[in-house]
């Protein structure tokens, strides 16, 4: 589908509900550029700065890396996608986060992945991830064709250090506190869209679905 007008979507669930796969599949379908904060914080980790130390440090713990640090970070990387459309994966992950976002730019439509978090636990902790691009594999749901290294670049995957149960739990725990206001936050504004289930593979089939209405109608409206 190719868009007249910019369209940009926020993807919020809580640690392990799909965001990192659901987005994949939607930058895949439609062609928004998927921007994951996680990822984002993950490169900076990678080159070792004082500020990936940092960040790291707050990761580990399974805390937030404070507002202004996220904020700054996200907002120069949307500045330098310019006019095009994207799919925010992790960012906003509190109420101040999400007023810093609309002070720059207006939101069309709020994805929110709602699954138990007792279908999260088990996920999580065999997740593997390719770092350099963001990748992400599942002893269980989608293994790689060889196990331990990436499809595309034949390159080793990571089991990322705070997938441990116990900072599972405390990310979980962020999430219920800082996070799940965020939610009320773009109920109010009317933009929020909500998908229940267990399994990826049945949810897609109703994100998708209700994406092609949505950017149809985006197209039609420019038309
Ligand atoms: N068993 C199972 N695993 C899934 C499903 N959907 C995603 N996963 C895996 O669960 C883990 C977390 O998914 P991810 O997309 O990274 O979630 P995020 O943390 O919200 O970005 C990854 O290892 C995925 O491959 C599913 O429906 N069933
Ligand atoms: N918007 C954000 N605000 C603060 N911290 C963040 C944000 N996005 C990511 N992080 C930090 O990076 C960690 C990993 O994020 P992410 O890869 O999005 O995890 P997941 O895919 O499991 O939801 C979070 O637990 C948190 O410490």
């Amino acid at each position: 589908m190719v868009l007249q007008r910019v369209f940009r979507a926020v993807i919020l669930g809580p640690p392990g509900s799909g965001k990192g796969t659901v987005s994949g599949r939607i930058s895949k379908t439609f062609g928004l550029k998927h921007i994951s904060s996680g990822d984002l914080l993950r490169r900076h980790i990678e080159a070792k700065t004082e500020l990936g130390l940092l960040l790291k440090s707050c990761i580990d713990l399974g805390q937030l890396v404070p507002d202004d640090v996220m904020s700054r970070l996200i907002l120069s990387d949307l500045r330098a996608t310019g006019q095009s459309s994207w799919l925010l994966d992790g960012f906003p992950r509190t109420v101040s986060q999400a007023e810093s976002l609309d002070d720059n730019y207006s939101v069309d439509k709020v994805i929110n992945l709602n699954v138990p978090f007792q279908t999260i636990k088990q996920r999580l902790t065999s997740r593997w991830t390719h770092l350099p691009s963001g990748r992400i594999y599942n002893t269980d749901f989608n293994p790689p064709q060889v196990p331990g290294f990436d499809d595309v670049t034949g390159e080793a995957l990571v089991q990322r250090d705070d997938d441990k149960p116990e900072t599972v739990t405390q990310r979980l725990k962020s999430y219920e506190t800082q996070t799940q206001p965020v939610l009320e936050y773009y109920r109010s504004k009317g933009v929020l869209e909500t998908f229940t289930g267990t399994e990826t593979n049945k949810i897609w089939p109703h994100i998708e679905e209700f994406l092609h209405r949505r950017l149809s109608y985006v197209n039609q409206k420019v038309a």
